[in-house]
C-alpha cells in the first residue's frame, strides 16, 4: 500500500540507508572522562578558509593568525599553498617576516600529488619547524565513484604520497619536519582498510617516540551518531601499528550537528589531538567548533590550555575574517547565551549570584553553582547587563536586579511587587525589550516625581524623652502650609501631622532606606540616601520613594510622594 511519504519524490527517506554500527564488545570509552586538554590544531586558515564565499584576504589571514597565536594554539594549519598564489604567498609572508613564534608549528595541506607536494615544500622553505599534511580519500564511495580505483590502488596513492613527502623533506633539512596523513572520508571507509592504509603510511615514515607522526582520522562528512565515531577511533587506537610513535588526531565536521560531541567522544576513545576552527566555520555546516569544545572542558574544571577570555575579540575577528555572523545562540559566544529574560530564571540567577558573591569573598575557587548559568559569564568578559534582560516574560527579581546594578536602587521586596506590573504593562504595550534606562525612568515617574505631592520646605524637630515634636513646612502649587505633630520618632510624628492636616488616617506600613552609591566621576559630592515607604489611606496602599542628601527629609518626602499618588486632596 503506498503512503503519502513513498509517493513524494522530494521527501523520501527510502533512498537513505542506516549507517552500520561497528561491532565492539570491548568498548571502553563510555567509562572515560576528559581530565586533560587534547593538543589543539586550528584549521581556520585552511578548512575554514576554503569554505568561505570569499576566501580571506592576506590582511584577514594575518589578523586571524595573530588571534590564533594569542589564544594559545601551538599548531596552526595556515593554508593549502598549492591551491593558489594568495595561499602560497601567505605562508611565505609568515616565514620571511618571521611572524611565527618559536613554540608554534605551522602546518600545510596537500593532496598526494607530486607537483602539489613539491609546491607545498617550496612554500615552507626556511620554516624552523612545520607539519606537512598529506591526504587522499579512502572511502568506498570515493574509491568507486570519484577515483574509480581499487583498494590497492588507493593505498598505493597514499604510500606514494608519503614517499614524496619523506624524500622532499629530506631535501630541506633546515626545517624540523613532522608528517601528517589523513585518510580523508575515514568514517566512510571500512575500518580494516583504513588501518591498512594508515599502517602503510606509518611504515614509510618510520616514526619514533621523539618524532611522532600524526594520523588524522576525519569525519569529513558526519554520517553517524557520535558513539559510532568513538567506536571507530577506539578501534584504530587499539590496532594501529607503533601506537607509541603516533599522535591520533581527530577532524570532525558538523553535518548532523554533533561535530563537538563526536570529537569529545573521540578523545574519550583515546585521541591525542583535535583539529577544528574557532566558532565552527568550515565546509557545509562547519568544522568542529574548538571554542565550544574547549569551553566544555573548562566548565568541568580542566584547563583547556587555550585562553578564550577575550571572547569579544574572537567573535569580532572571526566575523570580520569570514564575513559570517556568529549566531546569537552559539554555545558560549552568542549574544544571548547568558541572557535570561524569563522571570523564574532571573529570580534563580539572582539568588544564586548573591550566594556566589559571598562564597567567592572567602574562596576564589569556590564551586560555581549558579542555576541556568553553566559557567560564570564574567570569565568571557560578559557583564550582568547581558545576563538579566527585561521583556514581558520577566519578573520582579529581574527588574530589581537591573535597578540595583545600574542605579544602586535596592528596592525592598514589597516595592518590587508593587513596581513589577508597571514594567509588565510597558513591556506588553511596547512589545520590545525594556532597557535599564527605561526601567529607571518608569521608577522615577512612578515613585519620585509625583506632581500632586507637596514638597518639604523645611522642618524643626525637638526630642523630649521618647517623643519627637515636629513642625514641617510644605509647599504645593506655589502655596505653603505648615503641619505639626508628635510621635515616637520623626516619621511617626510626620505621619500623624499629615493625617491631622488632611483629616484621614495615614498608616505607615513599610519603610526602608539606604545610602546611594556616589555617582561615577563625581568628586566630593554629598552622598545621597533613598527612602522607600508604603502607606495605607482609607484601606488603599501606596508606595513611593524619595532621594535626598538628608535621610530625614528623604523619608518625609517619600511619605508625601506616596500621599501624592492617592486620590485624597489636601
Ligand atoms: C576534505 C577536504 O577539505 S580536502 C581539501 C580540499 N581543499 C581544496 O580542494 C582546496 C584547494 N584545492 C585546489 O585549489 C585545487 O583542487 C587544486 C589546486 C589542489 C587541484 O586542482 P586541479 O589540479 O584542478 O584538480 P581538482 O581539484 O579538480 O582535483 C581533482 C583531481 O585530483 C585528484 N585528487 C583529488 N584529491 C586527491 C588527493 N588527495 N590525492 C591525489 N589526487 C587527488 C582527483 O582524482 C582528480 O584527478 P583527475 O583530474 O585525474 O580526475
Ligand atoms: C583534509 C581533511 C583532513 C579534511 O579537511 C576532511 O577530511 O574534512
Ligand atoms: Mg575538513
Amino acid at each position: 500500500m503506498s503512503t503519502h511519504h513513498s509517493q513524494s519524490n522530494s521527501f523520501n527517506h527510502n533512498k537513505y540507508r542506516a549507517f552500520a554500527p561497528i561491532q565492539k564488545p570491548d568498548r571502553r570509552w563510555p567509562n572515560q572522562i576528559i581530565n586533560v586538554a587534547p593538543d589543539w590544531c586550528s584549521v581556520d586558515l585552511r578548512d575554514g578558509n576554503q569554505a568561505l564565499i570569499e576566501p580571506m584576504s592576506p590582511s584577514q589571514k594575518l589578523e586571524m593568525f595573530k588571534l590564533l597565536v594569542d589564544v594559545g594554539f601551538k599548531e596552526i594549519e595556515v593554508g593549502f599553498p598549492a591551491a593558489s598564489a594568495p595561499d602560497f604567498d601567505f605562508v611565505r609572508q609568515l616565514i620571511e617576516e618571521d611572524l611565527i613564534p618559536g613554540d608554534v608549528t605551522i602546518q600545510v595541506l596537500t593532496q598526494a600529488r607530486e607537483p602539489l607536494i613539491a609546491r607545498s615544500f617550496e612554500a615552507l622553505k626556511g620554516a624552523k619547524q612545520a607539519i606537512m599534511h598529506v591526504y587522499n580519500s579512502t572511502s568506498t564511495v570515493q574509491r568507486e565513484q570519484v577515483f574509480k580505483k581499487s583498494r590497492d590502488e588507493i593505498k598505493a596513492m597514499a604510500i606514494q604520497g608519503a614517499k614524496w613527502v619523506r624524500d622532499m623533506a629530506a631535501a630541506q633539512p633546515e626545517t624540523r619536519w613532522s608528517f601528517q596523513y589523513s585518510p580523508e572520508s575515514f568514517t566512510g571507509t571500512e575500518m580494516d582498510y583504513a588501518l591498512e592504509v594508515c599502517d602503510g603510511v606509518i611504515d614509510v615514515w618510520q616514526p619514533s617516540v621523539d618524532n611522532k607522526v600524526i594520523i588524522n582520522l576525519p569525519a569529513t562528512v558526519e554520517v553517524s551518531t557520535p558513539n559510532v565515531y568513538a567506536d571507530q577511533i577506539e578501534w584504530m587506537n587499539d590496532n594501529i601499528s607503533h601506537r607509541e610513535c603516533v599522535r591520533i588526531s581527530l577532524h570532525t565536521h558538523n553535518d548532523r550537528g554533533c561535530g563537538v560531541a563526536a570529537a569529545e567522544l573521540g578523545v574519550l576513545a583515546g585521541a591525542d589531538r583535535i583539529e577544528g576552527t574557532l566558532l565552527g566555520n568550515g565546509e557545509r555546516t562547519g568544522n568542529m567548533d574548538i571554542v565550544t569544545m574547549a569551553m566544555n572542558i573548562y566548565s568541568q574544571g580542566v584547563d583547556p590550555e587555550l585562553n578564550l577570555s577575550d571572547m569579544d575579540r574572537i567573535i569580532a575577528t572571526v566575523e570580520s575574517c569570514t564575513q559570517l555572523a556568529v549566531h546569537p545562540r552559539h554555545a558560549y559566544a552568542g549574544e544571548l547565551v547568558f541572557a535570561a529574560f524569563s522571570g523564574s530564571h532571573q529570580d534563580a540567577i539572582n539568588k544564586c549570584m548573591a550566594i556566589d558573591t559571598q562564597k567567592r569573598k572567602e574562596d576564589a575557587n569556590a564551586h560555581w553553582q549558579v542555576a541556568y548559568l553553566p559557567i560564570d559569564p564574567r570569565d568571557l568578559g560578559r557583564t550582568y547587563q547581558q545576563v538579566i534582560r527585561i521583556n514581558s516574560q520577566s519578573g520582579k527579581g529581574g527588574v530589581a536586579y537591573v535597578l540595583d546594578q545600574d542605579y544602586g536602587i535596592e528596592m525592598p521586596r514589597w516595592m518590587q511587587v508593587d513596581f513589577s506590573p508597571y514594567i509588565q504593562v510597558f513591556a506588553e504595550k511596547s512589545e520590545t525589550e525594556v532597557g535599564s534606562k527605561a526601567i529607571h525612568e518608569i521608577f522615577c515617574d512612578t515613585y519620585l516625581h509625583s506632581k500632586t505631592a507637596p514638597k518639604i520646605g523645611g522642618y524643626q524637630l525637638k526630642r523630649e524623652g521618647n517623643t519627637d515634636t515636629l513642625n514641617a513646612q510644605l509647599t504645593l502649587d506655589k502655596q505653603s502650609f505648615d503641619i505639626s505633630g508628635k510621635g515616637k520618632g520623626v516619621l511617626d510624628a510626620f505621619v500623624r501631622a499629615l493625617s491631622a492636616k488632611i483629616g484621614h488616617d495615614i498608616v505607615l506600613l513599610d519603610y526602608n532606606e539606604h545610602a546611594l552609591p556616589s555617582k561615577q566621576g563625581a568628586q566630593n559630592e554629598q552622598a545621597e540616601a533613598v527612602a522607600y515607604v508604603q502607606i495605607s489611606i482609607n484601606g488603599h496602599r501606596y508606595c513611593a520613594a524619595a532621594i535626598c542628601g538628608d535621610i530625614v527629609t528623604a523619608s518625609m518626602q517619600a511619605v508625601l510622594n506616596a500621599f501624592g499618588r492617592c486620590e485624597v486632596v489636601v
